[in-house]
């Protein structure tokens, strides 16, 4: 068996409890592409089930398993070009070579057609591995991307498309955000050593953790530090867009699209809980796991959930007019994290951006009515296609009828991300994070000034 089957069969955390052989974890991840695909469901659902029908297997295996699955999402358009032909079959074959860098002979020692691992690879198969390439695939191949999706992509990343959405299949690394509530980031990483934890490269409170040779990262949510609220899982793109909003002590703060409140704690972090901060969401069921978090991090911050159907953003009417700063960490298509939600690349439909597009005026035109002369709506996306990002604030623009300006992305990153700008892309209105810039996911930030 090749080296490259070896980290196969390596679990993420040596207690987790192995069962399979690796080339038994091939079968299985077949098997669940095989329902993706046929029932046009998310990969989580899918593997979800796996397991409950299958609970003989351990919690290494289910993660092996979903490791595998990922990874041939992640190359699903240039694994079916490399092995000409689109079966689950194809495409996990196809990812081991492109995504796990296994040469035929170590795939063909998993796909022997013994026990309970895949048919035995067949003569074609061999040589498609062996010489298949993508020196003639055409760049949403190549990059493996929805066709409809590539001229967006190419308007924002121009020469460096390809490089990026190279990057954007890759595997994520593990981000956290030490919370400045409860120490320093110096303060935090001896409880993290043991982990291989080290400073991100752009925020001053991120650490990140090595992931394993099967793309996952250790079980951090059971670490005593994480349950005492010394960190939270948080890419490191999030971490810097939540600086940008530049919150400060004194201000009254409104993180108008909280969902799980991943933003809110950095928000009450930023400002050392100095500040009012009242965080909503449209989505009462998104804001559930906020107050525990709120909790666990020693963070403060007014929750208003939403009641009684049509009226849910009349939670926030008594502020109209007097906010500070707007947090708008608008719905998008999360084309920007699609390191690590391979899936939804795929079920990606022009109609969901049109439903996002209509969202966010829906959200920038409620921030511009909280906002009070002279105050800032920070507009974010975690998505890199311009029609969720430049366009939505050129919109926002005109409908405000120079009620609002821009306030120039150079100005705010350099204020509040210092360094950050050499690897950023700056756009008409706004800057870009990316995977292969700034090494995070696709995040986009816009920051807008009321006049005063
Ligand atoms: C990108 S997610 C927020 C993630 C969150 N800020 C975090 O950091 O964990 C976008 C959120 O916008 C919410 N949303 C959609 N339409 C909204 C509206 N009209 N008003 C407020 N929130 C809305 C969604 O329910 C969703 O939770």
């Amino acid at each position: 068996m090749g080296a490259g089957s070896i980290a196969l069969a390596t679990p993420a955390d040596p207690q987790e409890e192995t069962v399979l052989t690796p080339a038994a974890r091939c079968a299985a991840a077949i098997e669940v592409l095989a329902d993706i695909a046929g029932r046009r469901r998310p990969a989580a659902d899918a593997l979800k089930d796996w397991g409950l029908n299958h609970r003989f297997a351990g919690s290494g295996d289910r993660g092996g398993i979903a490791s595998l699955v990922y990874d041939a999402l992640r190359r699903r358009s240039s694994a079916a070009w490399i092995m000409g032909d689109d079966s689950p079959r194809a495409v996990l074959l196809g990812s081991l070579r492109l995504q796990q860098g296994l040469a035929a002979p170590s795939i063909a020692a998993l796909f022997n057609g013994e026990g309970f691992a895949p048919e035995k690879l067949a003569e074609n198969e061999g040589r498609r591995l062996s010489e298949g390439n993508l020196a003639d695939a055409p760049p949403h191949v190549a990059g493996d991307v929805p066709e409809w999706v590539l001229p967006q992509l190419e308007a924002i990343l121009g020469d460096e498309l390809l490089p990026e959405l190279k990057a954007l299949a890759r595997r994520a690394p593990l981000d956290i955000r030490v919370n400045a509530l409860k120490g320093d980031r110096e303060a935090a990483m001896p409880g993290l050593a043991h982990h291989g934890a080290a400073p991100t490269p752009h925020a001053p409170m991120g650490l990140r953790v090595p992931i394993g040779a099967d793309g996952r990262g250790p079980a951090l949510h059971v670490e005593p530090e994480f349950l005492d609220g010394w960190y939270e899982i948080q890419d490191e793109g999030s971490q810097l867009a939540a600086m940008m909003s530049g919150a400060r002590k004194g201000e009254t703060v409104v993180d108008l699209c909280a969902g799980g409140g991943g933003k809110t704690l950095a928000l009450a972090a930023l400002t050392g809980n100095g500040g009012r901060l009242v965080a909503t969401d449209d989505d009462p069921r998104r804001l559930a796991p906020i107050h525990e978090r709120l909790r666990r991090s020693g963070a403060n911050a007014e929750v208003r959930t939403p009641r009684g159907g049509r009226m849910r953003t009349d939670v926030l009417g008594d502020l109209d007019g007097h906010v500070d700063r707007v947090l708008v960490d608008a719905p998008c298509t999360g084309t920007g994290t699609w390191r690590r939600n391979p899936d939804a690349k795929w079920r990606l439909r022009p109609g969901s951006l049109a439903a996002r597009v209509a969202e966010q005026a829906t959200v920038l035109d409620r921030a511009g009515s909280l906002v009070r002369p002279g105050g800032r709506i920070t507009y974010v996306t975690c998505s890199l296609l311009p029609a969720e990002n430049d366009d939505a604030v050129a919109g926002f623009l005109a409908r405000g009828g120079g009620a609002f300006a821009v306030v120039p992305a150079r100005e705010v990153a350099d204020a509040h991300a210092p360094g950050l700008a050499e690897a950023l892309r700056f756009t008409a209105h706004g800057l870009q994070m990316s995977p292969a810039r700034t090494g995070t996911d696709g995040f986009y930030v816009a920051t807008l000034t009321r006049a005063g």
